[in-house]
This record gives structure tokens, sequence and C-alpha cells, in this order.
């Protein structure tokens, strides 16, 4: 099952040193089940921080942040998460790697059933065989396969991805977003992706949130309107390289290098 995420006037800062460093301002959003939504702007505009307001790992200072139209009020373990680092454990093999969250979260499968889980995604995202492996013996594209289906292995309602492909070559990445594709095909989540990639937020979601520079604000939301099976082919087609555009333009309004009447 997957759940509707939504932001109700979340507004944030952190307590610095210096002072409160304001990073989300007045944020309203509204992400429906089983929905993808990318989000980009500028470095340091407070990308980062709505993912941890999400998944429950800190609070507003002021607003809500709502999951299935429950205000989230702690960490929860039906949020699956996957960053740019994967951060597999080099004493377990991949499948171990994988099982990992299944030990951890309450499911009611014996261990046959969480094996078979695990081999079941592995087998979805091209791991088949590699179960044994140690993940120094995998490259860096297939080390981010395992850390996805780690972050899925126990069915989370919502899935944050915070830049998993950025650290991966351009070739590789673009296999990932297929991946991605793939997987969301087979499983239902309510997902919410942090790129810099504009080309990545078109590929893979449904609209993309473009944020202010800090503290952000939600400054446009843009639908992709490229249908559920797209192709790689699909992103040199006019309607790609139209959004792609209007997201460029947003983005240099957002680091205060185009006039916003520029936008198209
Ligand atoms: N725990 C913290 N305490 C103080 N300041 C923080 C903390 N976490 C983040 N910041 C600051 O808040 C701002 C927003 O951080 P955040 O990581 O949300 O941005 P981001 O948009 O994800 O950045 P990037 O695009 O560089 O990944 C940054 O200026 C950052 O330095």
């Amino acid at each position: 099952m997957s759940l509707p995420i939504s932001l109700d006037h979340v507004t944030h800062a952190y307590r610095t040193q210096a002072g409160p460093l304001p990073v989300l301002d007045d944020l309203t959003l509204d992400m429906p089940e089983g929905s993808f939504t990318a989000v980009v702007g500028p470095s340091g505009c407070g990308k980062s921080t709505l993912t941890r307001l999400v998944a429950g790992l800190m609070k507003p200072d002021q607003g809500v942040v709502k999951l299935g139209g429950k205000p989230v009020t702690g960490p929860r373990s039906t949020v699956g998460m996957a960053f740019q680092n994967p951060v597999l454990l080099e004493w377990r093999n991949i499948l171990q790697n994988v099982m990992l969250p299944l030990e951890i979260v309450s499911t009611g499968m014996n261990k046959t059933q969480r094996e078979d889980r695990a081999r079941e995604l592995l087998a979805l995202v091209g791991l088949e065989g590699f179960e044994d492996k140690r993940p120094s013996e995998l490259s860096g594209g297939m080390r981010q396969r395992a850390s996805l289906c780690r972050s899925i292995v126990h069915r989370p309602e919502v899935l944050i991805l915070d830049e998993p492909f950025g650290a991966l070559d351009a070739f590789t990445r673009e296999d990932l977003w297929q991946t991605m594709h793939e997987l969301r095909r087979a499983e239902r989540f309510t997902c919410v992706l942090i790129t810099h990639d504009l080309r990545e937020s078109v590929f893979l979601s449904d609209h993309t949130v473009v944020f202010s520079a800090r503290p952000a604000r939600a400054q446009r939301v843009v639908e992709i309107d490229m249908g559920e099976n797209r192709t790689l082919d699909d992103l040199y087609a006019p309607r790609a390289v139209e959004l792609l555009a209007i997201l460029r333009k947003e983005i240099q309004i957002a680091q205060g290098r185009e006039p916003a009447e520029a936008a198209l």
C-alpha cells in the first residue's frame, strides 16, 4: 500500500551558532498516493530538509507534514530511503544487506520468506547470481541497485530517494533510471526524488517541484505529461525538450540569474 504525502504551510529553520537559518518557507505540497515527485532547486535550498521532515526525522517549526492524512510525529518503519552513497555493510553479502530492513521491521515473514523476497527484488534489478558477493566485489551501479532493493524490501508506503544516482556515470545512471521504472511497475509506493539532474526528473517523475533559493518555497510545480511507459528516446522528443526548457528556466530564476517574468 502506498500513502499520499502532504505538506501544509511548512516552515522550518535550523538553529545555528550564527542564529536561525530559515530553510523552508510556507511550503504547501500534495503528492498523491502512488505518485512520483521530483524536487529540484539550487544547491543548499532545503531539498534534503524536506526529506527529513517527511521521514519523521525532524519536526517542522510551523505547519504539518502528513502521510495518509495523519500527521508525522516521528520516524516510521514504513518509509524507505536511499541516498547517493549506498552504505552497504561489507561484512554481509548482498542478499544479507538487502534483507536487513526485514530483520528490523516486523513483517511476520519467516527466514525463507524474507530470503525469497530479497532474491525476487535482486532478480528484478538484474543482480541474480550476485547474492553471495560482498559489496566491494560489485561496481558502483550494482551497489546502488542493491541499495534500491534494500530501500523497498519491506514494502514501504513512501520511498525517499536523495540523489541516489548522482555519483554514477551517465550510462549507468540511465540504466538505473530504467530499473527505477521497472521497480515502480512491480511495487507500490509514493516516491519523492531529490535530484540535480533535470533529465532525470523528466524521465522519472509525474511532477517536478522547483524549489526557490533558501528558504525554499515551491516556486513552480511542473506536470511531466510524458505517459507511463516512457523510454530514454522519449527524452529527445519535442515535449521532453520543452519540459526541460521550462525547468531550466525555473532553476535560473531560482538562482536569480533570470527575471521571474522570463518563465515559459
Ligand atoms: N542540521 C543542520 N544544522 C544547521 N544547518 C543545516 C543542517 N542541515 C542542513 N543545514 C543547512 O540548511 C541548508 C539546507 O540544507 P539541505 O541539505 O536541506 O539543502 P539541499 O537543497 O538538500 O542541498 P544540496 O542541493 O547541496 O544537496 C543548507 O544551507 C545547509 O547547510
